[in-house]
């Protein structure tokens, strides 16, 4: 098959080849129903129930294939749509439309400096080595911050552009290690749970910018219906991990109580039992709030609390 020309007439859709967001994706995949079978060592497959070619690329990447134009959808970083948009500003025709937040890959961007030390402060590190896979973010958070620290005193250069004294490295991956190696006085890197920073000896000062894993299009994407029933498909599936089906019985004087506790994504849906004065409720919870929301329902005299995992949804 040749799948070059297959491609032709086919909505692109760029997803995380590997790294922290990739099997988030491919489970996102599968819950939409986006069917495809992919080669061994290929980087492009075409999805068997849909117009739509999946095209395997690093996360770095795909803000600049998207916005481009040359891919029409993608799933990456907000920090790397960040990281682009530093040097390939957002114009009328270029650059991306952030289409919804993902709910997951969440991490801050993040300045470090050994436990152990003078630094403590990120004004600390002007003049010094910082190390990162983000340069041109940790760029623009150095000039800020030079600015501030020099008012409009600094240095500039020909172009009267302030002259940056913080010297920027780039390091691929393992950029925790940079400081143990002497090759960096700070690190700007990706922190979640803290566990890598902390192993290096490290500790954060400040927060450069907050990410999640988001579905980004290009502005004139070649199939904008198609790109929106995927849209559709991806939020249904989101929503679904996000929330639970909570029912419950209740009397009908603490409906008040019970629905402030439990308010719904719309509104609960209240029906009466065939017991006089009892009704049942049921109702969309945040998954991460079900536990205290079933302690409180208790607590207002709820009875009968069944909580159920929802599959899929559409919801608006
Ligand atoms: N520890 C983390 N927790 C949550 N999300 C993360 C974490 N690290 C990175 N991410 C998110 O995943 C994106 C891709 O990062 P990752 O380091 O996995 O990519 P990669 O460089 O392509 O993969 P690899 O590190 O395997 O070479 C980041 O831009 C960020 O949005
Ligand atoms: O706060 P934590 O939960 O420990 O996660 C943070 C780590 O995760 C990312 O690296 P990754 O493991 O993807 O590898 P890399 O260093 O090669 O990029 C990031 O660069 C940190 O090193």
């Amino acid at each position: 098959m040749d799948l070059v020309n297959s491609l032709n007439d086919r909505l692109l859709f760029a997803v995380p080849k590997k790294g922290r967001l990739h099997q988030a994706c491919l489970d996102l995949l599968k819950g939409s129903d986006i069917q495809f079978h992919r080669h061994s060592r290929l980087d492009i497959a075409l999805v068997k129930n849909l117009s739509i070619a999946l095209v395997f690329l690093p996360a770095a990447d795909i803000p600049t294939f998207v916005g481009e134009g040359r891919v029409d959808l993608g799933i990456t970083g907000r920090d790397q749509v960040g990281e682009h948009e530093v040097v390939s500003p957002p114009t009328e025709t270029t650059g991306v439309t952030e289409v919804l937040d993902l709910d997951f890959g969440k991490c801050s961007l993040q300045v470090q400096v050994p436990q152990k030390g003078e630094l403590q402060k990120p004004e600390d590190l002007i003049g010094k080595n910082v190390v990162t896979s983000f340069t041109n973010l940790t760029e623009q958070y150095f000039r800020e911050l030079e600015a501030k620290a020099n008012g409009s005193g600094g240095v500039t250069n020909g172009d009267g552009k302030a002259k940056l004294l913080t010297k920027i490295k780039y390091v691929g991956g393992s950029v925790e290690a940079a400081c143990a190696l002497g090759v960096a006085d700070g690190i700007v890197d990706l922190v979640e749970s803290g566990e890598t920073m902390r192993a290096a000896g490290l500790k954060a000062i400040s927060t450069v910018v907050e990410s999640t894993a988001v579905l980004i299009k290009s502005k004139h994407p070649s199939d904008p219906k198609l790109v929106d029933l995927i849209a559709s498909r991806i939020e249904g599936v989101i929503t679904a991990q996000k929330y639970v089906l909570c029912t419950y019985n209740i009397e009908r004087p603490k409906i008040e109580a019970a629905c402030t506790i439990t308010p719904g994504k719309r509104a609960p849906t209240i029906n009466s039992l065939e017991e006089e004065g009892w009704v049942a409720v049921q109702v969309m919870v945040e998954r991460k709030r079900i536990a205290t929301a079933m302690d409180e329902l208790t607590d207002v005299g709820a009875c009968d609390i069944l909580v159920m995992k929802i599959d899929n949804s559409r919801t608006s």
